[in-house]
């Protein structure tokens, strides 16, 4: 059952498991775990229960998201990569974590990105081949809301009867056959990719999104919408996990069976125990925070702000990875693009009206139709040139992204008053800077300070760089001949090498990918053992997108999905 706040009967019941946090890693959890009918579950989720709010189901109306009340409305420190301006960092804060705030694409991460997981974490579980099972678990591909032929749109062999529907845009624009064209006239730098979800991203596709009859999906109205109504579970909205707490020994380790919550700094605190395990769930920023403030972290660190240690693991809120994005646009010769919606009220409420109907116009569309995946061309001698190795996981995996969108995109550069554009994102998805996470205060309520070191390391930027010098080429193919009309603002003015960079550091910002702040893995690096259980406690495990060792070169809720998916059977299989 739903309770808007913990109350009594909920505080006064056993629980064999309770889970913080109901984004991607928590709804799968809630939801498998109490498939058993004899495990009673309880699921604590800071925010609040209106993750049908028509401003997530919308997919169109994604833009109203980050900075609203469904937002943790976090803050990064100065970024040095970005010249130091500090950027907005949104993080889901509803039933639904961040699947209710994303841009709703669906992408499961490649062959190599997994396989890498499981040679760092020395456990072949987590191999993409042995990951299959709980790949085809997690998504179910659905018909577009208009219902168009999807023939060559992607492969329906490689997508099962999973929970969670997706579908290609449903909704035509006016550059998608364009791209399909870029895609055969210009084919050995910018391959077709019949289903960049088959293992291998390379090339340019149709995109897959968590959308269903043009709704957004999130894990609230799919993993946790099928599990709500059984009696062994409780979900507890507008309700913090503020610490956990030992309640014992085993083994001679403290057994982090117990959570204090609170639903305000100087609220009543209340605490409860699991009978089995506490999972953590809160995300890659929420869940080292609470660790650290459990006294779980880098004891010096603790100590300095006066946190007595429990368990010193210095790589609590470390190895924080994230993908950097950047918006370039050209004036396009076209008046059909989505631009006027942004801009024009009258246009707007005559597509919510459409979309109230039945799902359908643009406002049923996620944030692209179509996108690629490449890698830097001769890679092992590029990275070289620049003293590393090549960061990507392997042939399989991009380097970087490149996202076409039929209107202006910049999160540095306001919309303009006038003129219709045509865009490509650029995103670097192997990166190699590194950032963290670490305590402000003691205080739980407050944020604590969040460094994802964008684009902190020169290979960064000679990715991006590669990937705008991509963006340029891509629109030299024939078909855009009587659609570019020209770059548009700073962009234009950005040509040599130097120019470039200086482009990118001004106006780059994050994907929301932040991942890896409690990696799983061997040695002292790494918090968690290989099945996601925190080094040195007992009765205390970590399933979200903090436990990735490394970023996926994709984007995250597909991955996070599949990692709770096998944590679910890896806890089941342990009871
Ligand atoms: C604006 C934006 C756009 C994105 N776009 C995409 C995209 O297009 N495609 C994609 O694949 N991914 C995208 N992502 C990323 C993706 O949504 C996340 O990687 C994924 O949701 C991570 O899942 P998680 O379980 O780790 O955390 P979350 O989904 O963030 O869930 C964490 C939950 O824990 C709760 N919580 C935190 N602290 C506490 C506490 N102390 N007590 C109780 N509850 C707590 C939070 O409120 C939240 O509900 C985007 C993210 C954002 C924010």
């Amino acid at each position: 059952a739903l309770h808007q706040g913990p109350t009594a009967e909920v505080l006064n019941k056993d629980y064999d498991f309770v889970v913080v946090g109901a984004g991607a890693g928590g709804g799968v959890m809630a939801s498998r775990l109490t498939e058993d009918p004899l495990t009673r579950v309880l699921l604590i989720e800071a925010g609040g229960s209106d993750f049908e709010n028509l401003n997530i189901s919308v997919p169109g109306r994604s833009s109203t998201l980050p900075m609203s009340a469904f937002d943790w409305n976090f803050t990064t420190m100065a970024q040095p990569g970005l010249n130091n301006r500090p950027v907005g960092y949104p993080r889901g804060f509803v039933l639904g974590g961040s699947t209710a705030l994303n841009q709703m694409v669906f992408s499961r991460g490649t062959k190599d990105d997994y396989d890498r997981w499981a040679n760092v974490t020395g456990d072949d579980g987590w191999s993409f081949k042995n990951l299959l099972p709980f790949i085809f678990a997690v998504d179910r591909m659905t018909a577009p809301v208009d219902h168009h032929n999807t023939t060559g749109q992607f492969n329906p062999a490689i997508h099962k009867n999973g929970v969670v529907p997706i579908s290609v845009e449903g909704f035509p624009l006016e550059i998608n056959s364009r791209v399909i064209d870029t895609t055969r006239e210009l084919a050995e730098q910018f391959p077709f990719n019949l289903d960049y979800n088959s293992g291998n991203t390379i090339g340019f596709g149709w995109t897959q999104n968590t959308i269903h009859d043009g709704h957004r999906v999130t894990s609230a109205s799919s993993y946790l919408a099928q599990a709500i109504n059984r009696p062994n579970l409780d979900v507890v909205v507008n309700t913090r996990v503020t610490k956990v707490v030992s309640v014992g020994r085993e083994q001679g380790k403290p057994v982090f069976r117990g959570v204090e919550i609170a639903q305000s700094a100087d609220g009543p605190v209340h605490s409860l125990k699991a009978k089995k395990e506490v999972i953590l769930s809160a995300g890659s920023l929420k869940t080292p925070h609470i660790l650290m403030l459990s006294g779980i972290g880098d004891a010096a660190h603790l100590t300095a702000l006066g946190i007595k240690p429990v368990v010193n693991l210095p790589a609590v809120g470390q190895n924080l990875q994230d993908h950097v994005f950047l918006g370039n646009s050209w004036v396009a010769n076209s008046t059909n693009t989505l631009d006027d919606l942004h801009r024009n009220s009258t246009l707007a409420a005559e597509a919510l009206a459409l979309w109230k109907i039945n799902g359908t116009g643009p406002l049923g569309l996620g944030a692209a139709s179509q996108f690629g995946w490449l890698r830097v061309p001769n890679a092992t001698g590029f990275f070289r040139s620049l003293g590393v190795e090549d960061p990507s996981a392997g042939e399989t995996s991009a380097h970087f992204e490149q996202i076409p969108t039929n209107a202006f995109v910049s999160k540095t550069v306001p919309l303009p008053a006038e003129g219709h554009f045509f865009s490509i994102i650029t995103a670097v998805v192997s990166p190699t800077a590194r950032g963290n996470v670490t305590l402000n205060s003691t205080n739980p309520f407050d944020a604590p300070l969040i460094n994802p070191n964008l684009l902190g390391s020169p290979v960064d930027v000679a990715i991006m760089r590669e990937a705008v010098k991509a963006a340029r080429a891509f629109v030299t193919a024939p078909t855009w001949s009587d659609y570019i009309v020209s770059e548009f603002g700073v962009f234009a003015n950005a040509t040599t090498d130097d120019e470039l960079e200086v482009y990118i550091r001004k106006n780059s910002d994050t994907v929301d990918h932040p991942v890896g702040t409690v990696a799983m893995g061997q040695g002292t690096n790494a918090p968690l053992d290989s099945q996601l259980r925190v080094k040195g406690t007992v009765g205390l495990r970590v399933v979200d997108a903090s436990a990735f060792p490394f970023i996926p070169s994709g984007h995250t809720q597909g991955p996070t999905y599949i990692l709770a998916e096998r944590a679910a059977h890896l806890v089941r299989s342990s009871l």
